[in-house]
């Protein structure tokens, strides 16, 4: 270390600490160290868009989750990205913003300034959107509006190569009674079917991100920006109750150092690992503190409550004559394999270039339920009675301020799925059989908790992380959820044009002996077809008042404690029904900006 004192320390080398690194380093004046645990990672899996198709585990940490006790007390690889980029560099690479009503619920969660006109600035600022070819526009009548994005340094694009059989899925959109199809899908219209860019950068037709975006361009010119890989953060340092420095170790010589901040601390470490370095450091849920035999700092329930992601029910079916190609043409056959590759050395063209899906169905829950709005309001009914505590984890039994968060939440969440502006339900439409279905409003909550004999010192890849609970479906309504999604989808892909054009269509998960709630509920859970997650955690750290069990106030800054934010995933107070990346990245500039502003 040159020096051991900065500005700024930054903890997370992330997709939300990548940006507010770059812009807080705008001033040459201001100094910034970010503290980062895994490496550069300069494979093609990080760089080609294709393998988005598929998980680069080499740059990943995956603990085992808590048993989920809801999907047969199973355990599920928690998947969380340690490397220079953060989640951007395995992500999959969909770019897609929730609904105005999805933000403006987050202001009305006491957040001044949060909603949908407070983050739309946030959302041009960082991206750029470069429209597929004239003819592939055409083609596939694609549209967009260049006035929600800008010339921001995330680049999005819809690649001009589609799988022919997405027409057959379009012809099929279009007669789906009562779908929206409102072009712009990231202009916060909500429910629809929607072309959706993928964070590719069209120039090069690589991934775009965050350290693409933010951290190469200005690495060799700022020499106020230092960023240290293969250092793990363990504990935040404080003198009373101000934040003053972060102690950390190295990977390569476990040696443990020091850097102090002169004006902040900012944790950007993932809404997995932000929990476990806030308690690790004193400042967490007094119980779990306690536990661990950790000095509380400050009492704060909500450090790794609130836990929200997105469960994916991942229904397969067997189209009988799908067209060539198809998405699975790469795979299975070996000379269009060589044909493809050969291509996107050439010529930056063609499938290598698509991720898994250019195009999402969102609906409401009124749609999922044939357009029934009565049903709709029964089911917001139904869980608006309920008595919170009762389905909520231990960790809230303990905490007053948590279960009336969770109630607030919750009448905020019955407004949403009772309005025809808001989805419950993302289907990803991918040109094969393929056919993930995400549950985008989920009324359980997870934990994420300091391990009591193992608080994340030792340094090593895979040690010290944090217990994580998905707790899916302990809510009722998510299950009742899961199934209306799933019947629906099922009525999707029974629509004759489907048939017409790739064959007769079998379900082959969870398969279509599977009728009642019980036995498709089982039938899911025994195949493992019911994901607790689809690696979109957040919450954990949550921007909402003290008195609702948050964590930090709409300047991000932690309650209790000065000179600390925490600025990722994590501070999303209620998860967007939409991919998690778009918002992240509007999340840290407008964080940027107000941590300028002092
Ligand atoms: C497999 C996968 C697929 C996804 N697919 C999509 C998608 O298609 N579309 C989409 O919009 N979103 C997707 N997401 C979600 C999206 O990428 C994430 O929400 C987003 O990247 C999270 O950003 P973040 O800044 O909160 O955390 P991260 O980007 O995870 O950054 C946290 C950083 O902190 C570092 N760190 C953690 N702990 C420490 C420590 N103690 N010391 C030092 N450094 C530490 C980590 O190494 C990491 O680099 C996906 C995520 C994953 C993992």
């Amino acid at each position: 270390l040159a020096s051991n004192t900065y500005d700024y320390v930054i903890v997370g080398g992330g997709t939300s600490g990548l940006v507010i690194a770059n812009r807080l380093t705008e001033d040459p004046q201001t100094t910034v160290l970010v503290i980062e645990r895994g490496g550069f990672d300069n494979k093609p899996q990080a760089i080609v868009p294709y393998y988005a198709n598929g998980l680069d585990t080499s740059v990943m940490l995956r603990p085992k989750s808590a048993p989920v006790p809801n999907l047969n007390n199973t355990q599920w690889d928690v998947n969380v990205a340690a490397v220079v980029g953060g989640g951007s560099v395995v992500n999959g690479m969909g770019y897609l913003r929730g609904s105005r009503a999805d933000y403006d619920a987050w202001e009305a969660l006491g957040n001044p300034g949060w909603g949908w006109e407070g983050l739309l600035p946030y959302f041009r600022k960082s991206s750029t959107f470069i429209p597929p070819s004239t003819e592939a526009a055409a083609a596939w009548n694609i549209s967009w509006d260049d006035g929600f994005y800008g010339n921001g340094p995330v680049h999005t694009h819809i690649p001009s190569f589609q799988y022919p059989d997405m027409a057959a899925f379009w012809d099929a959109y279009h007669q789906e009674p009562g779908l929206q199809l409102p072009g712009e899908s990231n202009a916060g219209y909500g429910p629809g079917a929607y072309w959706v860019p993928s964070t590719i950068d069209a120039r090069d037709m690589t991934r775009s991100t965050a350290r693409k975006a933010y951290f190469d361009p200005v690495n060799r010119t700022r020499t106020n920006l230092q960023l240290l890989t293969g250092q793990t953060a363990q504990e935040i340092l404080f003198e009373g109750l101000r934040a003053t420095g972060v102690q950390f170790m190295s990977a390569a010589d476990n040696v443990t150092r020091q850097a102090f901040a002169k004006k902040e601390v900012i944790v950007a470490t993932g809404a997995i690992q932000t929990p476990q370095l806030l308690q690790a450091s004193g400042i967490g849920p007094a119980t779990v503190l306690r536990q661990a035999g950790i000095a509380i700092k400050k009492s704060l329930p909500g450090v790794g409550a609130n836990l929200q992601d997105h469960p994916t029910v991942q229904l397969r079916f067997n189209l009988s004559h799908p067209s060539f190609p198809s998405p699975d043409s790469i795979a299975n056959d070996p000379e269009y394999n060589a044909t493809v590759w050969a291509e996107y050395h050439a010529n930056k063209s063609g499938p290598i270039t698509l991720t898994s899906s250019s195009n999402q169905v969102l609906l409401s829950l009124a749609q999922v339920l044939g357009n029934n709005a009565t049903q709709a309001d029964y089911m917001v009914q139904e869980f608006l009675s309920q008595e919170a505590e009762g389905y909520l984890p231990e960790l809230y039994r303990s905490s007053p301020e948590l279960v009336a968060g969770f109630v607030a939440q919750r009448a905020i969440i019955a407004e949403l799925l009772a309005s025809p502006n808001a989805s419950v339900t993302q289907a990803s439409i991918q040109g094969s059989g393929r056919a993930p279905n995400v549950l985008l409003k989920p009324l359980s909550r997870g934990t994420v908790t300091l391990s009591p004999t193992n608080h994340g010192r030792e340094g090593d890849k895979e040690s010290g992380l944090p217990l994580v609970q998905y707790n899916t479906l302990q809510n009722p309504f998510d299950r009742a959820a899961i199934l209306a999604i799933l019947r629906r989808a099922r009525a999707f892909w029974a629509n004759p044009v489907l048939e017409a054009r790739v064959g007769p269509v079998t379900e082959t998960v969870p398969g279509p002996s599977k009728q009642t709630d019980e036995e498709i509920m089982d039938g899911l859970i025994g195949q493992g077809a019911l994901w607790p997650s689809l690696a979109h955690p957040c919450g954990t750290c949550a921007m909402m008042p003290e008195a609702l069990g948050g964590c930090v106030g709409p300047d991000l800054r932690v309650h209790g404690v000065q000179e600390l934010r925490v600025v990722d995933a994590s501070v999303m107070p209620l998860i967007p029904g939409a991919l998690l990346q778009a918002t992240v990245y509007a999340v840290a500039e407008k964080a940027a900006d107000l941590i300028r502003q002092g």
